[in-house]
């Protein structure tokens, strides 16, 4: 489904950390966002999840409008936001981390594990036994167990080897290959090219223009916004 943000102004306390952000993302289309440290662009992710509030703004997916809905509602709309720091339960299997997460759909258990087979052999593992490639391989897995039409990646590679880091960015492109609508978060930009063409930087609140790379989906930039 595409993603259309309009104006969207979000925040913490008295201070404004989006102000005015708009943007396109056509479905089936991955758009990297990029910004030095504090830009905003974890805002810009937890505002769409439903996890900041939106202040002003519409975030609408497929038509459907989600800003200032709950969280679990935007879920229910299909928006799955794997977060910074992957979050597994420790004490939790992978195992049973699937079996929580799972919503009836095309993503099936056996789907995700044929993408990430690693997850495969490592079913009775706890979310403490993992390492951070793994653990970051479940949280992608338990989000599109979700059945997800928009899938937030909010710096999927940070703290991971760079075979892993690279492993993980080779998923994310053979998803958005599904029709997915992604929607990442990345701080190099030379990381980022290996998932999309379509990279864009978070900087004072605001979108600048998309700029196209040479890497990742071959989709062409027809469609990708940012109104100005
Ligand atoms: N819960 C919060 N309460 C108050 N201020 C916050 C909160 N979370 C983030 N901020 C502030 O909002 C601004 C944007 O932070 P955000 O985490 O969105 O940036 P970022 O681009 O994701 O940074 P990083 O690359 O370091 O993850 C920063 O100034 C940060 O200090």
């Amino acid at each position: 489904m595409t993603l259309t943000i309009e104006g969207l102004h979000a925040g913490y306390g008295g201070g404004t950390v989006l102000h005015g952000v708009d943007l396109t993302v056509p479905e089936g289309t991955a758009l990297a966002v990029l910004g030095m440290n504090g830009a905003g662009k974890t805002t810009l992710v937890h505002t769409i999840a439903g996890l900041v509030k939106a202040r002003s703004g519409s975030v609408q997916l497929g038509g459907t409008e989600l800003a200032r809905r709950p969280a679990h509602a935007i879920a229910r709309a299909g928006v799955a936001l794997v977060p910074q720091g992957r979050r597994v339960f420790a004490s939790l299997t992978v195992a049973e981390h699937l079996t929580l997460s799972r919503r009836k759909g095309e993503w099936t258990r056996q789907r995700v594990l044929d993408l990430l087979p690693r997850l495969g052999e490592r079913l009775t593992h706890k979310g403490n036994q993992l390492s951070g490639g793994e653990a970051q391989m479940l949280a992608i897995a338990r989000a599109l167990l979700t059945q997800p039409r928009l899938l937030l990646l909010d710096e999927p590679c940070e703290g991971l080897a760079v075979d892993l880091a690279a492993r993980v960015r080779s998923v994310v492109a053979e998803l958005t290959r599904t029709g997915l609508t992604v929607l990442l978060v990345e701080q190099q930009p030379e990381h980022a090219r290996a998932v999309t063409g379509h990279l864009v930087h978070l900087e004072n609140g605001t979108l600048g223009a998309v700029t196209e790379g040479d890497e990742g989906d071959t989709q062409g930039a027809a469609g990708i916004s940012v109104l100005r």
